[in-house]
């Protein structure tokens, strides 16, 4: 299986996504924003980072980028899609996902190892975790609020696709504590905390349970390797 991940101006977390890819058994294969070809590729990832430095709103002039057409109908089509933090916010710039990121309640940009309930375990990106379980990735961003009207609150939720949710602390003011969401197909999915920093042991979270593992975010890549290899 090849998985693209896309580099657009002022991304941060490319490199590591390709690194996840990598340990999860998959090829990963780097693409550029302004170019219109996915190169064949079986899945995509939209990393984290400061595309066009926040300006505007963080991923507004991202989403607009050339790659996004051809994102747009692969993701139509089926194709699995994984928007990360600022992947996150350009897949809601893009309609390709619902609601919207706006700056963390505080006013500061966090760092800290954040834990989730995973509360889908049926998208392209979450097949491998059980229902209910919670992990810890590290999480970072300035405008990781999720917003949405209450009417697509209660849908998102209704259609179960609220698929991670905060524990313990909501960081940043996300409305019903979410912390991702999917598209009705289960194929897009976006998050604010970021699964590819926590992918080998030593290397992710430090907390007493993360430390443990130290690869929860693995799950989300070998998920999707998984059903890319059953589907073929
Ligand atoms: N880690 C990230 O991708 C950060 C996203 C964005 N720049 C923010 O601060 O909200």
């Amino acid at each position: 299986m090849r998985i693209g991940v896309i580099t657009f101006p002022g991304s941060l977390d490319d490199r590591d996504a390709r690194r996840a890819v990598r340990l999860a058994g998959a090829e990963p294969v780097a693409l550029w924003h302004g170019s219109h070809d996915l190169d064949g590729v079986d899945a995509l990832i939209l990393p984290g980072g400061f595309s066009y430095g926040d300006y505007l709103r963080c991923g507004a002039i991202a989403s607009l980028s050339p790659i996004m057409s051809e994102v747009t109908d692969a993701a139509n089509k089926g194709m699995p899609v994984l928007g990360i933090c600022n992947g996150f916010q350009m897949l809601t710039e893009a309609h390709l996902l619902e609601g919207g990121l706006i700056r963390n309640d505080h006013g500061s940009f966090i760092c800290r190892d954040q834990v989730l309930r995973v509360e889908n375990a049926s998208t392209d990106w979450t097949s491998g975790f059980e229902p209910g379980r919670e992990i810890t990735i590290p999480l970072k961003n300035g405008e990781g609020g999720f917003i949405a009207s209450e009417e697509t609150l209660d849908r998102l939720e209704g259609e179960g696709r609220v698929v991670f949710r905060y524990v313990d602390v909501n960081p940043n003011g996300s409305l019903r504590d979410i912390a991702g969401i999917t598209n009705e197909r289960g194929n897009v999915v976006g998050l604010m905390p970021h699964p590819e920093h926590a992918v080998e042991p030593g290397f992710g979270p430090d907390t007493a349970a993360a430390m443990r593992s130290g690869v929860d975010g693995l799950g989300f890549f070998t998920s999707v390797v998984r059903r890319g290899l059953v589907e073929a």
